[in-house]
This record gives C-alpha cells, sequence and structure tokens, in this order.
C-alpha cells in the first residue's frame, strides 16, 4: 500500500446533485454514460466532461426526471460508479429543511456532522465473507470544506461553516415532533440522503463532502408554512444558479495536483479491514476490487 503524503494525486472531481439539480453548467466534451457496478445500476447515466480542465463526473442522485425516492436509492452503486470512475472527491449538494431560525431558505451550510436515523438501505460495501469498520466520527473532508467556504465568500452567498445534518428515512417529510427532537438534538439541517452515501464515500476512500441548500423551515416554525414539495422545488430554482456558479468556481481549486488527502479519507481502510486473508469470500472479495482493490491488494 502507498501511503506516502508527497505522493501526487490528479484529482477527478465527481459531483452528486439533488433534488433541483439534474445537470451542470459549462462542462466540455461531455458524454453520459452508462456505468455498471458489482451492485448493480446507479440512479442515472452518469455525466463525464471537463471543466477548466479539470476531469469532472456528475450524477444526479435520483435520476434525471427524478423518478428514484430517497429509500430506492441504490447508494453503493452510485459511490461504486463514481469510484470506478476514477472519482478522488465527491461535492454532494442537497435540499435541506432547516432546524434553526439562523438558516432560513437561501442559506447554504456547509455540514460537518451527521445523524443517520435511515433505516431501510444498504449502508456497507462490506458484508460477511470480509468485515471492514472504517472510522466516521469526522464524516466529511475538510479540504473541500474549505474550498467550498472560500468560493461562498468570495460570491458574496450567505452560508455557515459546519452543522449537523439529520438523515431521515421518509419519503413523507417529518412530524412536528419528530421536528422539535432533532432541534432538541442540536441539529441544523434535515434531509433524506446523506447517509449512508457519505459512509459508503469513506469505505471507497474517496474525500466527500455537503453543500446543504436550505429550501424550508420544515415544520416547527410557527410563521412558516410546513414544508411541501412545492415549496422545496421553488426554493431550490433560486437556490439552482448559486449551486451551479459555487461548482464552477470550486472545480479548479479542488482539482488542482495535490498529496494525499491530509485529514486521511483516502487512506480510510488502511487499518479497517479485520477478516483474515484466509477467511475472506473469494467472491465477496472480487466485487470488492471496484472500491477497495487498494487495500485488498496489499491483503
Ligand atoms: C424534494 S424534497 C425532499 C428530497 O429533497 C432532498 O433530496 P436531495 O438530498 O437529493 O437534494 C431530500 O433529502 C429528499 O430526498
Ligand atoms: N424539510 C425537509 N425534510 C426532509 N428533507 C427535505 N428536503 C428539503 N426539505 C426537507
Amino acid at each position: 500500500m502507498s501511503t506516502n503524503p508527497a505522493q501526487a494525486v490528479q484529482p477527478v472531481i465527481g459531483i452528486i446533485g439533488g433534488s433541483g439539480l439534474y445537470e451542470i453548467a459549462g462542462l466540455e466534451n461531455k458524454e453520459w454514460r452508462k456505468v455498471e457496478t458489482p451492485w448493480g445500476a446507479p440512479s442515472d447515466e452518469l455525466l463525464f466532461g471537463t471543466l477548466d480542465g479539470v476531469r469532472c463526473v456528475f450524477l444526479p442522485r435520483h435520476g434525471r426526471g427524478h423518478p428514484l425516492p430517497p429509500s430506492r436509492l441504490n447508494y453503493r452503486a452510485n459511490v461504486a460508479a463514481m469510484k470506478m470512475s476514477g472519482v478522488t472527491d465527491i461535492v454532494s449538494l442537497s435540499a435541506v429543511g432547516s432546524l434553526r431560525e439562523e438558516l432560513p431558505p437561501g442559506h447554504f451550510v456547509i455540514v460537518d456532522q451527521f445523524i443517520d436515523r435511515s433505516f431501510a438501505r444498504e449502508k456497507s460495501f462490506f458484508d460477511t465473507g470480509c468485515v471492514a469498520h472504517v472510522s466516521v466520527a469526522d464524516p466529511v473532508c475538510p479540504r473541500i470544506g474549505d474550498v467550498a467556504q472560500a468560493k461562498l465568500t468570495e460570491m458574496g452567498i450567505a452560508h455557515t461553516r459546519g452543522g449537523t445534518y439529520l438523515v431521515m428515512e421518509g419519503p413523507q417529510f417529518s412530524t412536528r415532533a419528530e421536528s422539535e427532537l432533532y432541534r432538541q438534538w442540536g441539529c441544523s439541517v434535515i434531509g433524506m440522503t446523506n447517509m449512508p452515501e457519505a459512509k459508503l464515500a469513506r469505505e471507497a476512500e474517496i474525500c466527500y463532502a455537503t453543500v446543504a441548500m436550505v429550501t424550508d423551515y420544515d415544520c416547527w416554525h410557527q410563521d412558516h408554512d410546513s414544508v411541501t414539495v412545492d415549496a422545496v422545488v421553488r426554493v431550490m430554482k433560486q437556490n439552482a444558479d448559486h449551486a451551479r456558479a459555487l461548482i464552477k468556481a470550486m472545480i479548479p481549486a479542488l482539482g488542482a495536483p495535490r498529496g494525499l488527502c491530509p485529514a486521511g479519507c483516502d487512506r480510510a481502510l488502511e487499518y479497517a479491514l479485520i477478516t483474515a486473508p484466509e477467511a475472506r469470500d473469494p467472491a465477496l472479495v472480487s466485487k470488492l476490487e471496484a472500491v477497495a482493490s487498494r487495500v485488498l491488494k496489499a491483503g
């Protein structure tokens, strides 16, 4: 395994677009391509292209036209398809409800923690026959967060660095009691998709960070109507221009050649595998080559 921090990395930037973001602007030489993974098909074809000479791969999280609900997304295929396409860094863009007065619709939040209350999803590439436990104590890459923060500041877009995203299963929005509970837990925003996406990116050793775009005050705010899809879509249409401009600004900075990630996201599996090589299931190991070949080769 090569873990020399001076090792050169030529980044490939993955963008996962959430509700209201089904394409990105300004990509050159773009081409939608089907990518099959050992875990099946991702939400849609992936859009490959370059922006300012940086290789980019875009995936609309719910598919073009939004046919897929959060519980039916093949999160493993989505992340594996990114890894198989050479992606080193993922910027996740998501519509979220606000759980705090000071985070109004239109505000961007560079999330740094999650509480994962999703329950009807496959959450790991690893399984019986090859067990791994990665750390998600710090689930996002601070390096990507730094770039998002710098660009949002330059662009004058209202934003907050840090905040906890509560991941609910959905597809129904929360009850008022749930919304109040999450507020008491200190959560900042709520959505339905960023877990297990962030956990799987960590298992695949891809740097990952979320820029959450507030679309509503969920259902706790006495002066605002409870969230509806109509309201989310209306605000997302306003947020989308900011989101597209942000991505365009972030890509040259993220795409510059660099060393290994100082936070170690790209070495997350280094000490995570616990199944002895002789006890591993060859069929599972062969699937895992798509996301974990770096450590499996060494074992
Ligand atoms: C259309 S409102 C609910 C929907 O929007 C968010 O999705 P995404 O994170 O992909 O932007 C939320 O999590 C729900 O899936
Ligand atoms: N209030 C909310 N709850 C869950 N997901 C959301 N996505 C956008 N707004 C949301």
